[in-house]
């Protein structure tokens, strides 16, 4: 009986443990399984993802079919804006339709003179294309009253007294030629070597005028918009009536001012309309005064003769390389906001920088800055400055000698 029982209570003993391990392995194979589960959730938002990229990508490959299957458009010009939907265009084919438009256009942007694209079957617009008076505005810069005064010109005084005589006076006062009865001077040629202050003074005197001032760059003007360049002159000369008192400088002019060459190859015809127009712009002008035309360069002689003919640029003003004198109010202007050392000698500095422009001598006090905050010093002293004329004026130098010889230093 005893053995019996003995007997039992082993099995029960075996089979808790058989349950253990049991329970064991389920939690085992639980963990497993979960594990298991996770990963494949995991790789099916993987597949989903891709699902939609390829989604996408089959989309855009479609709508990029659409656009080579479709017909080109043509451009056409809105004459007149009718009711209902309609305008009147006049087609860069020639004839003019009546056509309708998407209701999805812009109605304000569909205003006689706009340029649209239509749909060659429907011959509806499909869009407004850009005004053609883009490259015009990308071709210039405009600043209403340019901030810089003529006490941040340095050493150009004769040069401010011609330049407020020939440009200032007849934009602030055109009465007094009036009354005199005789025409206020058209245009003004500022010419002298790169970074001495031309740009610097036409933006004075449109800052003294309030005037708007327009700068064009000649040579990206005939080099960028390649059988654009009469029809952006005029655009030029419009605007700057629109925006009276305003002020031309044209920069860089002997780009389109050259003296005529005997080649004539097609950037040559190019060049030759572009300067026609501006002589014809400058003809037509009204001596009213309140737009001045100043134009800048450093080549006063290839200039083509036609253009220094009285009526046209006949006032010359020379802006030089500054002496010593000027050299130092040029550094006294651009070092004026800089936390200077005592040790620091502008006349010192302006002796040894012989030659240097107006540019130069900003970058030689730019320049003494970073040598300052190179060795994170909140002032700037001597030393700096002395390096820095060695570093601009050094590189002016190798640049002349590369120049002179064609061979490269450093
Ligand atoms: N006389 C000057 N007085 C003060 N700063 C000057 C002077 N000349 C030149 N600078 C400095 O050099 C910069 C370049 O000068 P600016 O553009 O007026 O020269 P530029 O004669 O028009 O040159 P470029 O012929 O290269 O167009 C100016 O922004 C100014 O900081």
């Amino acid at each position: 009986m005893e053995k019996t029982s003995q007997n039992i209570l082993k099995k029960i003993e075996d089979l808790k443990k058989e349950i253990k391990i049991l329970k064991e392995d389920n939690a085992k194979t639980k963990r497993n399984l979960m594990w298991k589960v996770r990963k494949l959730e995991k790789d099916k938002l993987l597949v989903e993802n891709e699902k939609m990229r390829l989604d996408r990508e089959v989309k855009s490959l479609r709508g990029e079919i659409e656009r080579f299957r479709s017909p080109p458009l043509v451009i056409a010009t809105v004459t007149e804006v009718l009711d209902e939907g309609k305008v009147v265009v006049k087609s860069s084919t020639g004839p003019h339709f009546v056509i309708g438009y998407s209701r999805f256009l812009d109605e304000k942007s569909l205003e006689p003179g706009a340029r649209v694209a239509l749909n060659q079957q429907t011959f509806s617009i499909v869009s407004v294309l850009p005004s053609e008076k883009d490259p015009l505005v990308t071709g210039m810069e405009v600043e209403e009253k340019p901030d810089v005064s003529y006490v941040q010109i340095g050493g150009l005084e004769e040069q401010i007294v011609e330049i407020k005589e020939t440009v200032e006076l007849p934009l602030k006062k055109p009465e007094l030629f009036k009354e005199i009865g005789i025409e206020p001077p058209k245009g003004v040629l500022l010419y002298g070597p790169p970074g001495t202050g031309k740009t610097l003074l036409a933006k004075a005197v449109a800052h003294e005028t309030n005037a708007t001032f327009i700068k064009i760059v000649a040579s990206e003007f005939v080099k960028k918009y390649i059988g654009e360049g009469a029809r952006l002159v005029r655009g030029v000369f419009e605007l700057a009536k629109e925006k009276a008192p305003s002020i031309i400088f044209i920069d860089e002019i002997d780009a389109i001012a050259a003296k005529r060459l005997k080649s004539s190859t097609s950037g040559d015809r190019e060049v030759q309309r572009t300067l026609m127009q501006l002589l014809a712009e400058m003809d037509g002008f009204e001596g009213r005064g309140d737009v001045g035309i100043v134009a800048a360069t450093n080549r006063p002689d290839i200039l083509d003769p036609a253009l220094l003919r009285p009526g046209r640029f006949d006032r010359f003003i020379e802006v030089p390389i500054p002496n010593e004198d000027g050299r130092r109010q040029i550094l006294k202007i651009h070092t004026k906001n800089m936390n200077l050392e005592e040790d620091v000698d502008i006349d010192l500095v302006s002796n040894l920088s012989e030659g240097a422009s107006g540019a130069d001598l900003k970058a030689i006090c730019t320049e003494a800055g970073m040598f300052a905050i190179r060795e994170e010093r909140p002032i700037v002293v001597m030393n700096d400055f002395l390096d820095a004329v060695d570093k601009i004026i050094g590189m002016e130098r190798d640049e002349e000698i590369r120049k002179e010889t064609g061979v490269m230093y450093g």
